[in-house]
């Protein structure tokens, strides 16, 4: 059957096609509801280093939600060694932003297979064109945003001691990064606090008591 809807697909015009298999990923998250829920998806931003990650894994232990860290997803591409992993690599040395298009599509492809009703989405959206494309084309809306608001100079000092291997855990990465943040991310966080979304954590506190914060805003929820 697929084979035959992309036999038929190059006959069509190229936004017609993308508009089709855009709907028909739409429908396949919709159809991926946990026993009869909708998917609720929380988004996780704050600067490099905030601890996003470092907390996203303590809210999978305790709250059961599915983490998707755009970072994370990137990186895998560029391992699996796909067609777009070289530009993908570079932008990411760079400090830069990956087309959305491309880490859309990665956050797809993973919601669909988590199978799960409840995904926190790390690093994501990162710009205004991530928050625009991702509405788009998965058309959920985040149940709110949770922000870690940190020092750009506890964040440097974090990403300089991590020591996990990442390309972009440099000096002249970092600072580009905090750039990138301050320039792109910050606005998507202020369009969410306009919409009186967002909930912020005090990040620059030791990660136990920023758990703590952590908790008592998924208890409530829960
Ligand atoms: N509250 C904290 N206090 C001190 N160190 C922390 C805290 N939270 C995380 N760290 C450490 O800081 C480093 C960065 O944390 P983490 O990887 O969670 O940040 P991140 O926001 O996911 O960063 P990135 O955007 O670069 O992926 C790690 O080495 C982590 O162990
Ligand atoms: N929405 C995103 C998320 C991440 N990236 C790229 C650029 C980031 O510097 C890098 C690492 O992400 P992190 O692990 O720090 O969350 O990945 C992007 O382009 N778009
Ligand atoms: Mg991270």
């Amino acid at each position: 059957m697929r084979g035959g809807l992309v036999a038929s697909a190059r006959l069509l015009p190229r936004p017609l096609v993308r508009w089709f298999l855009q709907r028909r990923a739409q429908q396949d998250i919709n159809e991926n509801m946990s026993g009869g829920k909708k998917v609720k998806i929380i988004f996780v931003l704050g600067g490099p280093g905030s601890g996003k990650g470092t907390q996203c894994s303590n809210i999978v232990e305790h709250f059961g939600f599915i983490h998707l860290s755009a970072g994370e997803l990137l990186r895998a591409e560029i391992n699996s060694g796909s067609e777009n992993g070289t530009m993908i690599d570079t932008i990411i040395k760079e400090g830069k932003i990956v087309p959305s298009e491309i880490t859309i599509k990665l956050l797809q492809e993973a919601i669909i297979k988590g199978g799960n009703d409840k995904y926190i989405i790390d690093g994501f959206p990162r710009n205004e064109e991530n928050r625009v494309v991702f509405e788009s084309v998965i058309n959920i809306s985040p149940e709110f945003v949770l922000f870690f608001d940190c020092s750009e100079e506890e964040m440097e000092r974090r990403l300089l001691g991590r020591n996990q291997g990442r390309s972009d855990d440099n000096i002249e990465t970092i600072r580009k990064r905090l750039k990138v943040f301050v320039e792109s991310s910050l606005p998507v966080i202020e369009y969410y606090e306009s919409k009186g979304m967002v909930k912020k954590i005090d990040a620059t506190k030791p990660a136990p008591e920023v758990f703590e914060d952590v908790k008592a805003i998924f208890t409530h929820m829960a």
